[in-house]
């Protein structure tokens, strides 16, 4: 089946040309799961001065052991205005900045406060629970890198680093169409020939979850004109890119590559060499990226793991874009390949160290709910050989 492509090179043509969307800014409350569009530098320098790491006494290490006068107080925020004179000592609490002349902090567990004197024991080194000037970043430095995808962490780092807003990538928009004759919308009252249409649900979140805004186009029945006015919604709504779901195939109904000629845009590939997935398309709608997902569930999901989510990480702009593999080993075995490359659906078990990939015994393209179980994908190169439980293999995990 020489013109069947293989997954590498499709995922290449899939990604080609397209790079990051253009950069727009952001409150800090809306930038979770956003990719940075540029470096960002600290605004300041963190802590701004010598801070106190405990609740207790700043003091001179050279006065120590022995029984100290408290001149003051500094709190965090409300520093000690003076400097401590030889012999005295300043209430200190977490975070206030350490007053001049001080060059440790006790912890208050370790001193006895008497009225306005404090008996320190112990002695103590210079330097002792003081968390200097710029421990944490200094005014200037790159604490986030463009490309980075924000999370809970990087956002609380972004705040710190004194940033309102952030520069961020614009969201991909991703036109979501389902194409059969067959399929009604969940949640309705099918008859005894219909389907449920699951894939666009799944895509959807998928497209979310890939830092993506889902267009939805619902369902179109099998009609040529039907299916390019869907196409054409998809291009007005300023898609950057439109999945579609069924109609990939040889079949009479199978339309996409008739709306695709429609639109007077050339096929940039059809068919790949994988399993599920076989009838996979791609196409230039001027700027919009098409990418032809088959009707089949897991093969439509499948897809959407290898193709569009690096495609859509791409767009958003992520330097982690592809997708990344984990060694495991085989909990059964697994038969001999053909010319394609399998995506097995797996469960994952294994304690310690150990991370054991146990395909599914039947790998119809059709099982949602072998899909909705599995955790992650075995990649079988094409021809690869039988091989027996407890050989190494490679796995893409899917994600919670
Ligand atoms: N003669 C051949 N037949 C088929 C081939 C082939 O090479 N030669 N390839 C097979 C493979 S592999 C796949 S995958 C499918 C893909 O077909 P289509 O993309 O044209 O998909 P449909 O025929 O429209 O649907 C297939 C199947 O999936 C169900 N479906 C479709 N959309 C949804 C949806 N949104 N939600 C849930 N289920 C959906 C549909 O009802 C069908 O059962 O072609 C093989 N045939
Ligand atoms: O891609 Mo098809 O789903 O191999 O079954």
């Amino acid at each position: 089946m020489a013109d069947l492509l293989p997954v590498g090179d499709a995922l290449a043509r899939i990604i080609d040309g397209k790079d990051a969307l253009p950069e727009e800014w952001v409150p800090l409350d809306q930038a979770d799961g956003r990719v940075l569009a540029r470096d960002l530098a600290a605004r300041r320098t963190q802590p701004p001065g010598d801070v106190s790491a405990m609740d207790g006494y700043a003091v001179r290490v050279a006065d120590l052991p022995g029984i100290l006068h408290v001149v003051g107080e500094s709190a965090a925020g409300r520093p000690f205005a003076g400097s401590i004179p030889a012999g005295g000592a300043v209430r200190i609490f977490t975070g206030a900045q350490v007053p001049e002349g001080a060059d440790s902090v006790v912890m208050q567990e370790d001193a006895h406060r008497d009225g306005s004197a404090v008996r320190i024991t112990a002695t103590s080194t210079p330097g002792r629970h003081i968390r200097p000037m710029g421990l944490d970043f200094s005014e200037g430095i790159v604490g986030l890198r463009a490309g980075t995808r924000l999370n809970p962490r990087s956002l609380s780092l972004a705040a710190a680093m004194n940033h309102g807003e952030l520069p961020v990538h614009r969201r991909p928009r991703v036109a979501i169409l389902s194409t059969g004759d067959e399929l009604v919308e969940p949640g309705c009252e099918p008859g005894p020939s219909q389907i449920v249409s699951s894939n666009a649900t799944g895509l959807a979140a998928f497209v979310r979850r890939e830092g993506g805004e889902p267009i939805p186009l619902g369902i179109v029945a099998d009609r040529i004109d039907d299916t390019l006015a869907a196409v054409r919604q998809a291009r007005a709504a300023g898609a950057d890119v439109l999945v579609t779901s069924g109609g990939a195939s040889v079949g009479e109904y199978d339309l996409i590559r008739d709306v695709i000629a429609r639109e007077g845009a050339a096929l940039g590939f059809w068919r790949i060499a994988m399993r599920p997935g076989k009838p996979l398309m791609m196409s230039d709608l001027g700027p919009m990226r098409l990418l032809g997902l088959p009707g089949n569930p897991v093969a439509s999901f499948v897809c959407a793991t290898i193709f569009l989510g690096p495609l859509l990480r791409r767009l958003s702009g992520r330097s982690d874009w592809q997708w990344k593999t984990e060694a495991a080993t085989l909990g059964a075995a697994v038969r001999a390949n053909d010319f394609r490359a399998d995506f097995l659906r797996a469960k994952l078990s294994g304690n310690g160290q150990a991370l054991i990939a146990t395909a599914f015994a039947i790998q119809d393209s059709s099982m949602i709910r072998v899909l909705a179980d599995s955790d992650a994908l075995i990649m079988r190169a094409p021809f690869a050989p039988e091989a027996p439980a407890g050989s190494a293999c490679e796995i893409i995990r899917l994600a919670d």
